[in-house]
């Protein structure tokens, strides 16, 4: 039986729909149920429910975005670098293995040789290098948490996205946002992303870090261009002429836009397809918020 935190989010919806899918025996644990945010709580929680895996997609992101985990700092500490500590205390007193998921949000950039960051690579956009943003501190420091743990994953995923229209899906914020970064990302499509996050588990490989992104990079313009080709024609972006531009009008914090390695996880034998193509098929399936319509353009 899987215990999963935070099942009613975003990203642990799709977990849920996940094991759902797989006929997992799973329970999706909310606070308002049990305070998983208390360790003997959640100690509890795991002796009576009898688990013997557990799924933290609990968290704080910000909404729309982590800008407000600049004005929210204490739940955003609480929920990315103190739950997982705590959380790790638990499953290790009770002796039950585990899959965190992390933010690929703790670097920016890419590799000193070009190539993008693997899984033992130091963070370099934290509280401990440079100028980074709360939430991507608060996510680094939650992985601090975990150094020497056994028996875990930690699946760091990045910007995602799928054809569900959604106001915390890429896709649908590039659509709708009046100007755009230029920027070169590594990104997640949620439901192959959470599928790899399961399977590592059922297929029981090595525990450790695995980057879960789509192979490979892709720009903004990349994006847009593909939306105009598969799904919106007619659509017309505007860009801002540099990151200054964007920090002094659109944003409060810096955004890690940056390059994941995710040859790692690939292999253990667990492939997700090649960023475009993933892109592509969610354009092409794509359903607007009420899944009737299609997204009809501003
Ligand atoms: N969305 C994204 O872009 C990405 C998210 N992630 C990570 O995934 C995890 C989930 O994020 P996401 O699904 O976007 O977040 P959501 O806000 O959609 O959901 C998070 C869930 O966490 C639970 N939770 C526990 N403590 C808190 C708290 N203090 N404040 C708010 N919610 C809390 C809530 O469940 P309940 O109240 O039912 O217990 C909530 O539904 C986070 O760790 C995030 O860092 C990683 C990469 C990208
Ligand atoms: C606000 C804004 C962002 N952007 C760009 C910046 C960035 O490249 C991309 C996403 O930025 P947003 O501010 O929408 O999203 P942001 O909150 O930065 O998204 C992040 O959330 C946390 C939870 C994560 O873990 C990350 O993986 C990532 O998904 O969109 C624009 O182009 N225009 C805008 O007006």
């Amino acid at each position: 039986m899987i215990l999963l935190l935070g099942h009613t989010g975003y990203i642990g919806s799709s977990f849920a729909q996940e094991l759902h899918r797989r006929d997992l025996s799973f329970r999706g644990i909310s606070r308002s149920e049990v305070d998983y945010t208390n360790r003997d709580s959640l100690i509890s929680l795991i002796r009576e429910s009898k688990a013997d895996f557990l799924i933290n997609a609990a968290g704080y992101s910000g909404k729309p975005n982590v800008d407000a985990c600049e004005i929210h700092k204490s739940e955003c500490l609480q929920a990315n670098a103190v739950l997982p500590g705590m959380v790790r205390q638990a499953c290790e007193l009770t002796g039950i293995p585990w899959g965190h998921v992390s933010s690929g949000c703790i670097y920016t950039g890419r590799r000193d040789d070009g190539n993008g960051f693997r899984e033992s690579d130091a963070p370099n956009f934290c509280f401990r290098t440079n100028h980074c943003s709360w939430y991507s501190g608060c996510k680094a420091l939650g992985e601090e948490c975990l150094v020497g743990t056994d028996n875990i994953y930690i699946w760091r995923m990045r910007i995602p996205f799928n054809q569900f229209d959604s106001p915390r899906n890429y896709l649908s914020k590039l659509i709708r946002y009046d100007r755009l970064l230029s920027a070169d990302n590594s990104i997640s499509h949620v439901d192959e992303s959470v599928h790899a996050c399961v399977e590592s588990w059922t297929q029981r490989i090595p525990t450790g870090i695995y980057n879960v992104t789509n192979p490979g990079s892709i720009t903004t313009e990349q994006v847009t261009a593909l939306i105009q080709t598969h799904l919106l024609p007619d659509k017309k972006f505007k860009f801002f002429a540099s990151e200054t531009e964007f920090m002094n009008s659109a944003a409060t914090t810096p955004r890690s836009n940056c390059i994941l390695d995710s040859r790692k996880l690939l292999s253990t034998g667990i492939a997700m397809s090649a960023v475009e193509d993933a892109v592509i098929s969610a354009l092409k399936h794509w359903r607007s918020a009420n899944h009737k319509k299609r997204l009809s353009i501003r």
